[in-house]
């Protein structure tokens, strides 16, 4: 066939005009949107620091469609290979691309991922209202009122106002006043097989008659066909031990649920308190009896997990944590003799008050993860609590797993003395009297007849050495997660750490009578 030449001098025309403008579809498909995706990766708060961004894959996409302002919307499901200190995960990325020419819907370039060379935008899709809107259109509905209303609402769901929340989040909250009175879009990052415990557990919560969670309004879930060339080389999303990936899986990818009105992070309220010297005991004493309530809400929810715990299977998975922190820390590897002698010491005391007919409390679920920032305060509603996937840092089976009540108390308590410090609170008094509100509204709610629903608690002598081996756990979780994400704050957890040590009795000898002196 001849060539078509423009021109005397016989020069081709240029190829652009030749050719029609790449379809949306082809657009996104380009190899240059996967490697601006690249590039931007590093500096979210949900991508693993120790990752290599330029190692990422696409998995699958999903295609949400163009909107009538021409916005293209996907979402992508990306593979992060894993490192020699990390494991390899999924993450979710919608995606949102707009032309050249198009209007440009997100407020001051909020969440552009990256402007292409053809001028179109690439725009994170929690930032977008295509994204947004098609999620809301394809999500499951429960079927409480709130949500059956915004669902049929005449003039369909009103993204108007979206908002993404700043701050430092494992998953994108995405604040939408206008539907169902006011809700909060959660986009989960990381992906992994399975059922999300943060939709499950407040749903179960709420229908076992339980107002202290954020009621989840709607959800999505996507179903994932890996290759079959690499399945068993992928894992779920911050396992430690790389479990390989069934060749289908599939999993929760967000969630909408009622907004909290004037919510204040807790985190945030305790530290200005610290930081201008007001005493929390008040609202400190509040969230211990919603922690309280929590749990006994957690065991009716979850009857079939509650069982009799066993003191040596609790010590041997601290053991393991131990291990695990040690492996990721060298501040905790320094101090391992230590923490062995201390779980040595528990043990001893754990089996002599089996032995005396004082046995631990039951097993049951647990938050798992509980701190003040999961936890906001309304002036309206007071205490709610939020973020029911348990520690990020630990495997997803050991995250849902039946655990002594104490594990969140211990976790709430390490956040006083967090508070203080980042608050800078001027006397360590502030934090101790927080700490005894909180166990005076926890234990006391318990102490109501029927409240744990069976058996008599611990004795108090029982509960506090309890408390000291948990506090000392989630100090050596935040000892390895400030190390990889805040170095800054090291000091906070590992000055806990040393308090804990530094309290256990001295070496029993042989003048020593009783279980509190004995070491194995
Ligand atoms: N239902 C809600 N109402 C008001 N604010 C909320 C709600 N859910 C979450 N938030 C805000 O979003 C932040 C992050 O929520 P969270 O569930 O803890 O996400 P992540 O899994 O990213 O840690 C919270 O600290 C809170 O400020
Ligand atoms: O909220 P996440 O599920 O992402 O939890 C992780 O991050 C928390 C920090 O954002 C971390 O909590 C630690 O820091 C808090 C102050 O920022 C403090 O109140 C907590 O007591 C402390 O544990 C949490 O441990 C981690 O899993």
């Amino acid at each position: 066939m001849a060539a078509v030449h423009d021109d005397e001098d016989g020069r081709f025309p240029p190829m652009a005009d030749a050719r029609p403008a790449p379809t949306t579809t082809e657009r996104l498909d380009a190899p240059d949107v996967l490697d601006a995706v690249r590039a931007w990766l590093p500096d979210r708060r949900w991508f693993p620091t120790t990752a290599d961004a330029t190692a990422v894959s696409l998995v699958a996409r999903t295609d949400l469609g163009v909107d009538d302002r021409g916005a293209h919307a996907v979402v992508d499901l990306l593979r992060v290979p894993g490192t020699s200190s990390s494991s390899p995960m999924t993450l979710q990325v919608p995606l949102v691309l707009e032309p050249a020419g198009t209007p440009q819907a997100t407020v001051d370039g909020r969440g552009v991922v990256a402007v292409l060379d053809d001028g179109a935008r690439l725009v994170d899709g929690a930032y977008h209202p295509a994204f947004v809107t098609a999620w809301l259109e394809r999500a499951s509905w429960s079927g409480c009122p709130a949500a059956t209303a915004a669902r049929d609402s005449a003039g369909g769901l009103d993204v108007r106002g979206l908002h993404v929340l700043t701050g430092e989040q494992s998953n994108t909250s995405v604040l939408l006043p206008a539907v169902a009175g006011g809700s909060m879009l959660k986009v989960i990052r990381a992906l992994a097989p399975g059922q999300n415990p943060d939709i499950v557990v407040p749903l179960a919560l709420v229908q076992a008659g339980w107002a202290g969670v954020p009621e989840p309004y709607a959800w999505s879930e996507t179903a994932v066909e890996e290759d079959p060339t690499s399945v068993g080389t992928g894992s779920d999303a911050s396992t430690s031990t790389a479990a390989p990936l069934p060749q289908r899986w599939s999993t929760h990818t967000g969630v909408l649920a009622e907004l909290v009105p004037q919510a204040r992070d807790g985190f945030e309220l305790a530290c200005d308190f610290a930081r201008e010297g007001q005493p929390f005991a008040n609202p400190a004493r509040e969230l211990g009896t919603q922690v309280a309530q929590m749990h006994s809400a957690l065991r009716r929810a979850f009857a079939s997990e509650v069982h009799e715990a066993d003191p040596a299977w609790l010590l041997d998975a601290m053991q393991r944590r131990v291990r695990s922190a040690a492996g990721a820390s060298s501040a905790v590897r320094s101090r391992v003799d230590q923490i062995d002698a201390f779980l040595e010491h528990m043990r001893g005391v754990a089996e002599e008050a089996v032995r005396q007919g004082r046995p631990l409390p039951p097993v049951q679920r647990i938050h798992g993860d509980l701190h003040l920032g999961q936890a906001l305060y309304s002036p309206q509603k007071g205490w709610r609590i939020l973020d029911f996937e348990g520690e990020p840092l630990r495997p997803l089976t050991e995250r849902t797993r039946p655990d002594l009540g104490e594990r969140d108390v211990a976790g709430m308590l390490r956040s006083f003395d967090y508070a203080s410090a980042v608050g800078g609170a001027t006397s360590s008094e502030w934090a101790r009297a927080a700490r005894r509100a909180f166990l005076e509204g926890y234990t006391g709610y318990l102490s109501v007849p029927g409240a744990l629903g069976f058996g008599r608690p611990p004795s108090l002598a029982d509960r506090v050495l309890i408390r000291d081996a948990f506090e000392l756990d989630k100090a050596l979780y935040e000892v390895v997660y400030e190390e990889r994400n805040r170095p800054d704050w090291i000091s906070i957890p590992l000055g806990a750490v040393d308090r804990v040590l530094g309290a256990l009795p001295r070496p029993a000898t042989s003048a020593d009578a009783g279980p509190a002196g004995r070491r194995a």
